[in-house]
């Protein structure tokens, strides 16, 4: 039954449903245009979101490691644009260590091989994939696949160390093969980060290592603003219901909530897979937006060992005879990070991610020790202390690690997945169109969100994204 709005005394303006960086920050920026009556609905237990660490390791070895992200990737060139999170890792003193990703050792099925000149290679390729993607926008060409983009840009690799190369470069990056992804966005997503010459903050990748957790950031900046009734925990949304006059809000423990607006920020991996129901359902325009982008997963898998025998260079890559197969390699036991730990971890993405989460930790456990040992075929591996890895896809939290941009996904599916309906708006690190997947896109969208929503309330202006009912073919097929 539709709820009547008018006759219901609110619990806020606003709610916020998410307690993630986009939640935090779309409610710093409603505070600072002097709406404060908001409540983040979140639930778990702690705000961050997919900014979230555990302990790990034996007794008396415990670190802390980032389960989610751990970089702050870019930070600033000159006085050009700075990359907000970084300001905030500075304000809050996280600490943060600067990761080269090309100080490497290149492994493959016989063990220590170096084909860094090879991985070099696909790093010039990658940049070449990038420029060809900025020719086709400025001739308004027709997206393609990655892979296209690799192909007509002359990179075909041939052999499971080129692949491997490539993965790093890509893969490791957008947590989908280059098949999967759109060639355009994933070089604009580089670039808009990376590359000063367009506006992106530059080439850094700064690592958390803080062992209060990389999620400080994010929790200290709302320690600045957030008071306790702002803010509800445990607290998971089961049903959004909206109208044109009001939001409403029913809660798993059958508590209900009600507000003038609301912000979703959930993933879109959570929106995909009706962990929320919303009343009415969403339109064919809205739903089409959320199910055409993707939701992809990043794994990482850790290790900690009596002591360290593996490599002394940050990072590791591993060429399997399959694409993927426990590639990238990373060792917290390096001097620059924290030595004596014994924490090594590997990474895996994509449809490999969802392989893993699918069977017991024990066989995972069981096949990344014999890649170890492929990789050092003169140790006799020795079983680790501790091991552990998070499953972010079947998570009904998250549904994956974060959004992909697939070439079926047009600027129109951008437009619609962060239009408003009614008074429920949309928000969250996919719907940012430079910075999709990442934590500055996030800090970006919840930025957006709040400083319109505030505008809204107000009684200015309500600028709303233009909603494109059907997405059409510009050039229709003829059958
Ligand atoms: C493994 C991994 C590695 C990453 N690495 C990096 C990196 O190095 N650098 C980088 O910039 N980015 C990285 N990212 C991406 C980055 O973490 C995200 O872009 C960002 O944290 C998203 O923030 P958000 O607020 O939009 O979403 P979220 O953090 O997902 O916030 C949404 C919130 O909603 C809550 N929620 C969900 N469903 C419900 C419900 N039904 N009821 C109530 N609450 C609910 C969730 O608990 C969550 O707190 C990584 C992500 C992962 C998972």
């Amino acid at each position: 039954t539709p709820v009547d709005f008018a006759s219901h005394p609110k619990n806020a303006t606003v709610l916020i449903l998410g307690g993630g960086v986009t939640g935090v920050i779309a409610a710093r920026s409603l505070a600072q245009k002097g709406i404060t009556s908001f409540i983040i609905v979140e639930a778990r237990s702690e705000l961050g979101g997919r900014a979230q660490d555990a302990k790990f390791g034996a007794k008396g070895k415990e670190v802390t490691v980032e389960l989610g992200c751990n970089w702050v990737q870019g930070t600033q060139t000159g006085d050009g644009l700075a990359n907000p999170i970084w300001g905030l890792v500075k304000k809050h003193n996280v600490k943060v260590q600067n990761n080269d990703w090309d100080n490497i050792t290149t492994y493959d099925m016989t063990g220590a091989n170096d084909y860094t000149d090879l991985f070099f290679e696909s790093e010039d390729a990658y940049t070449t994939l990038t420029v060809g993607a900025g020719t086709r926008v400025d001739k308004k060409l027709v997206d393609a696949t990655g892979r296209v983009g690799y192909a007509l840009t002359g990179w075909k690799p041939q052999t499971p160390q080129a692949r491997a190369s490539e993965y790093y470069q890509f893969d490791w990056e957008y947590a989908q093969t280059p098949e999967q992804s759109s060639w355009i966005a994933s070089s604009w997503g580089n670039n808009f980060t990376y590359d000063p010459d367009v506006g992106g903050f530059g080439g850094d990748n700064l690592m958390a290592i803080d062992q209060r957790g990389f999620k400080t950031f994010i929790q200290a900046e709302a320690a600045t603003f957030l008071k306790p009734n702002q803010v509800m925990f445990n607290s998971t949304v089961t049903n959004i219901t909206y109208s044109n006059s009001g939001v409403n809000v029913t809660l798993k423990d059958g508590r209900f909530l009600l507000a003038d607006y609301a912000i979703t920020t959930f993933s879109v991996g959570v929106l995909q897979n009706d962990d929320v129901g919303f009343s009415p359902p969403l339109p064919d325009w809205k739903e089409e937006a959320i199910q055409s982008i993707v939701m992809a997963t990043y794994t990482k898998i850790f290790f900690q060992f009596d002591h360290d025998f593996w490599f002394d260079t940050q990072m590791g890559l591993y060429a399997d005879e399959e694409r993927g197969r426990y590639p990238v390699w990373q060792t917290l036991d390096h001097v620059d990070f924290l030595p004596g730990s014994g924490v090594v971890f590997v990474t895996t993405t994509g449809d490999y991610s969802i392989r893993i989460e699918s069977l017991p930790d024990s066989q995972v456990k069981a096949e990344v020790l014999g890649v170890l040992q492929t990789m050092f075929p003169h140790v006799k591996i020795p079983e680790p202390l501790d091991f552990m890895f998070p499953r972010w896809n079947a998570n009904p939290l998250f549904r994956g690690s974060y959004s992909n941009w697939p070439p079926s996904f047009f600027s129109q599916h951008h437009q619609n997945l962060r239009a408003n309906v009614g008074r429920l708006w949309f928000s969250g690190e996919a719907m940012s169109l430079k910075y999709f997947g990442f934590l500055h896109g996030a800090y970006f969208e919840g930025e957006r969100a709040g400083f319109l929503l505030a505008e809204c309330i107000k009684g200015g202006s309500c600028v709303e994204d233009q909603v494109t009912q059907d997405v059409t073919n510009c050039a229709p097929y003829k059958i």
